[in-house]
């Protein structure tokens, strides 16, 4: 097993009156990619904060490995429209970032091309990429990213998540990501951790997808397509499979993908 990073143990968060989590238990590991999935105001990000310091847990414990470096990418970029500032300067307000390291990581993103731009001018998928190159900045062994592919659309999401497993792969990093679509992640994930309130189910993609508590919050995959292929069969075949005209078929039923004929 490789090296834990990270142990949240029996995790409780209470706001006033209001409990929020409990019970909440997730290992992260070196190597490791676990996706967090949950409704909205579920606690996904509370419970980041909490791992991250920042917020203190009502109930349980964190064991942080003694070598643990963080870096963190947040759901947005909260800057002042107003304020000039270009990608360089931005990166460089990292805490003891090394200068020399800003323009070989936006390389690695694919994004070297915007060094000079202005923060507030670049595009979804962009400022993404420079939030990642933020997080990348702080030498992490554990990745933390908030919703990393908010604002971006289908095809530039399926092209963040494949450059999280390459840095996964190049780093050797644990990553704790939270996502709101379970199927875009499920090829790019090692763990699920579906909570609300508590965790749901955990496991591996494939595993949350069929069972009954994540299917009770998001529903069962597949079910509207299923549900264009039925159709009502109302007649008769040929042996070649033709339609013969004017007979009735007397067993007509509905069709769905369990039928064999
Ligand atoms: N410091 C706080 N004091 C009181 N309530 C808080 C505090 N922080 C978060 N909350 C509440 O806790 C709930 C969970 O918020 P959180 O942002 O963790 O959810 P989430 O699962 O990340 O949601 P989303 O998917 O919409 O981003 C929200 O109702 C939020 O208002």
């Amino acid at each position: 097993m490789s090296t834990c990073l990270a142990e949240l143990s029996n995790i409780g968060i209470t706001f006033g009156q209001r409990k929020l989590l409990s019970n909440i238990d997730i290992r992260l590991h070196q190597g490791e990619i676990v996706t967090l999935i949950g409704p909205n105001g579920s606690g996904k990000s509370t419970l980041i904060r909490t791992l991250l310091g920042l917020q203190k847990p009502s109930e349980g414990q964190i064991k942080r490995h003694e070598h643990l470096r963080i870096g963190y990418m947040p759901q947005k970029l909260h800057i002042d429209p107003t304020l000039p500032l270009t990608v360089k300067h931005f990166l460089g307000l990292v805490r003891n970032v090394d200068k020399k390291d800003i323009l070989p990581t936006l390389k690695k993103l694919g994004i070297e091309a915007l060094i000079n731009s202005q923060v507030h001018v670049l595009s979804g998928g962009e400022t993404q990429r420079v939030l990642l190159a933020r997080a990348l900045l702080n030498k992490p062994n554990l990745l933390v990213l908030d919703e990393p592919v908010q604002g971006v659309d289908v095809n530039g999401q399926i092209e963040l998540y494949k450059l999280i497993v390459r840095i996964r792969d190049e780093l050797n990093c644990g990553v704790l990501m939270i996502s709101h679509d379970l199927h875009l992640v499920m090829a790019q994930t090692d763990t699920v951790v579906c909570i609300n309130q508590h965790v749901c189910c955990s496991g591996t993609p494939q595993h949350v997808k069929g069972h009954p508590a994540y299917q009770a919050l998001f529903g069962i995959p597949g079910a509207e397509s299923l549900a264009i292929y039925s159709h009502h069969h109302d007649h008769v075949h040929d042996e070649h499979g033709d339609i013969k005209t004017g007979q009735q078929d007397t067993n007509a039923h509905q069709h769905t993908h369990n039928c064999s004929h």
